[in-house]
């Protein structure tokens, strides 16, 4: 890339407004007051291509850590010409522990039984559309679970990501990818591997109504209703969670645990 701005967050950046400074002074952009005019700032006025290292001290800035890298994710997902690099997320690896939440087996035993609510639900042949990339593991025992109950769904895929690498969702769901072929007049069922905000099931069932299917019903494995914030319930829900950190069985923390068999809590060690 050409004409590249290149910003360090570093490990020594302690406070929100030492991390605005730095970021005005090597991006050459006026000095944002709060998150709302940093994300602003970065979308509209600060001159691309640009690429942000963020190497940033989770215990240095508290609560702070998780906002700002938010806030540079949302503008990540936004701007072709950003790339952000997450450099902490690797370095913070080594202060997490992950404890298991839900075994390979109590997981297999909730699938097999979803199917069953599934099967009594749905008609034998309907589309099934997995969310990626979170859905993956779920989506492929689930379609063989459902085969053993005498359904025989179609199977699609629909890319979306509001999460970037943070623990805090952006607020903006992001279809990457197009839309599956044919969901005109479907029977559809929409599967993802967990519900938090909502905002990622409420987006893609309107997405998949206003192209066409005739019913999209929601099915989550994992559903933490303590952090709703929009209103949509899934109608089948493998497990409900109080407000913790999973990861394994697909679903990732930075791109990290997805290859786990279990689902476990992320910890802080
Ligand atoms: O209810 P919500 O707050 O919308 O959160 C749920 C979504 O967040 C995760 O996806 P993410 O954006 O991290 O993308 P990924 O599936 O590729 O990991 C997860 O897989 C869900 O799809
Ligand atoms: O607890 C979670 N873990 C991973 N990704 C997520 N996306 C929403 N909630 C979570």
């Amino acid at each position: 890339m050409s004409g590249l701005a290149r910003c360090v967050i570093d490990a020594g950046l302690a406070s929100r407004e030492a991390v605005f400074a730095r970021l005005a002074e090597q991006l050459d952009c006026p000095l944002p007051a709060n998150l709302d005019a940093l994300y602003d700032i970065l979308s509209r006025e600060a001159a691309g291509p640009l690429e942000i290292v963020w190497r940033a001290d989770r215990r240095a800035l508290g609560e702070d850590f998780e906002r700002i890298l938010a806030a540079l994710q949302e503008v990540a997902l936004e701007r072709d010409d950003m790339r952000l690099l997450d450099e902490a997320a690797e370095r913070d690896e080594m202060d997490e522990q992950v404890k298991v939440l839900f075994s390979e087996q109590e997981v297999a035993a909730r699938v097999q039984e979803l199917a069953r609510e599934i099967a009594a639900r749905m008609p034998r042949e309907f589309t099934l559309v997995g969310l990626l990339k979170g859905a993956f593991v779920f989506t492929a025992d689930l379609v063989r679970a459902l085969d053993r109950e005498g359904c025989r769904p179609r199977v699609e895929f629909l890319q979306v990501s509001s999460y970037g690498t943070g623990t805090e969702s952006s607020g903006r769901v992001k279809v990457i990818g197009g839309m599956p072929g044919s969901i005109e007049g479907q029977e559809v069922l929409l599967v993802d591997d967990i519900q938090d905000t909502g905002r990622t099931l409420a987006f893609t069932r309107q997405m998949l109504l206003d192209n066409g299917a005739a019913r999209a019903m929601t099915c989550a494995l994992l559903d933490k209703p303590s952090r709703r914030v929009v209103e949509i319930e899934p109608d089948l829900t493998g497990f409900v969670i109080d407000d913790v950190f999973v990861v394994g069985y697909g679903i990732d923390y930075a791109e990290r645990y997805r290859h786990l068999p279990f689902i476990g809590k992320v910890e802080a060690s």
